[in-house]
């Protein structure tokens, strides 16, 4: 459905993309991962025409967001990180605004007007003005422009930022429901979030790919299954020696806390987490020195999107859809984004 090759774009020095290439197929809802200033905003920007890129194609469903932008864009629905919002309109108003803008007209145009007030929860606030909604409701109002021409995708740009939580969670169910119908994508930075509602994740770090798969074979493709803690009523030094005679600790560290006990957090690159937690239970039994507390956490997306983006150029685990084409790179830049500033992007440009 989807195809990103070769993506690149750069303002001025910054490569604020860096030769991305992933594809998404129909269906599911895909999760856009990445720590702040990752690149996340400026690829769905790409993808979504609203930006020239600096080398690179999209292609929706085979036509090419650049050169066929019409076509492209009909299939996409986009709510950009601060979406256009006319405050002093009503919902129903803007929504007739964009609808027009959208090709859309007369007893069509009513119909889905009603839909999407209709999926996004908004019916009875479609003659408030937007400038008196609550952010919540706001956010209902892009997510609706979005849906409206029926777009067989969407994309969302951090949709619940600034939210409350009673919000986030309304949100992340209208999210889940799109996804029954739509191709959904939305971009976040918070972990938990994306865990919870895609089927598949994409991690991107300092503008390159680093992951793109489920969350649950992200957590089994992880180097450390996991983290073990532990207290001792024994000296650090015997605790380290303990350690390292069961033979399946790959790193630790190990402090003396205030009321006297051995404290010790350790990794291990066993695959099972269990049969090392319990070489350490008997070694501590064997030599007579009492185990406080031990404790096991499991490795979870949280570790990976440390492991993976404190290490931009780890390669992808893939599943067969992200992996590389040998696109070609094309000439940069069809249109130029407003908050472009860079000398590099307009020297080397079309008009
Ligand atoms: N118009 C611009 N001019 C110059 N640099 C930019 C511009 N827009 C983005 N950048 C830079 O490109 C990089 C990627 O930014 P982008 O907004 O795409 O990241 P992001 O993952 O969406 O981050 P966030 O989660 O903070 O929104 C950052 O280093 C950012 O500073």
């Amino acid at each position: 459905m989807i195809a990103v090759e070769h993506l690149t774009k750069r303002y001025g020095n910054v490569t604020a993309v860096d030769d991305l290439s992933f594809e998404i197929g129909d269906g599911h809802v895909y999760g856009f991962l990445g720590p702040n200033g990752a690149g996340k905003s400026t690829t769905m920007n790409i993808m979504t025409g609203c930006l020239s890129a600096t080398e690179g194609h999209v292609k929706i469903d085979g036509y090419d967001i650049f050169e066929e932008p019409d076509k492209a864009k009909r299939l996409i629905g986009y709510l950009p990180e601060q979406p256009p919002l006319y405050m002093n309109e009503t919902p129903a108003e803007y929504l007739r605004f964009v609808g027009e803008a959208k090709g859309l007209r007369g007893a069509e145009l009513y119909k889905q007007i009603g839909e999407v007030l209709e999926k996004t929860k908004l019916t009875a606030m479609r003659n408030r003005r937007i400038s008196a909604l609550s952010k919540g409701y706001k956010q209902r109002v892009g997510i609706a422009q979005a849906l409206l021409g029926d777009p067989r995708v969407i994309i969302l740009d951090e949709p619940t930022v600034g939210l409350d939580p009673l919000q986030i969670i309304e949100i992340r169910d209208l999210i889940r429901e799109l996804g029954k119908e739509h191709t959904v994508i939305f971009s976040s930075h918070i972990l938990s979030e994306v865990q919870t509602i895609c089927e598949k994740v994409l991690i991107i770090s300092r503008g390159k790919l680093v992951a793109f798969d489920e969350p649950e074979n992200l957590e089994k493709s992880l180097t450390a299954p996991g983290e073990i803690t532990l207290t001792a009523e024994a000296e650090p030094e015997e605790v380290e020696a303990l350690l390292e005679e069961t033979g399946a600790v790959s790193g630790m560290d190990v402090k003396k806390e205030e009321n006297g006990y051995a404290r010790a957090v350790l990794r291990t690159s066993e695959e099972d987490i269990y049969a090392v937690s319990r070489s350490i239970f008997l070694k501590f039994a064997e030599s007579g020195k009492v185990l406080l507390e031990l404790g096991l956490k499991k490795a979870d997306l949280e570790d990976i999107f440390i492991e993976l983006t404190e290490n931009g150029d780890r390669e992808v685990p893939s599943d067969g859809e992200a992996e590389a084409e040998n696109g070609q790179k094309t000439e940069s830049g069809r249109e130029t984004d407003s908050r472009e500033e860079d000398s590099e992007e307009k020297g080397g440009n079309e008009p």
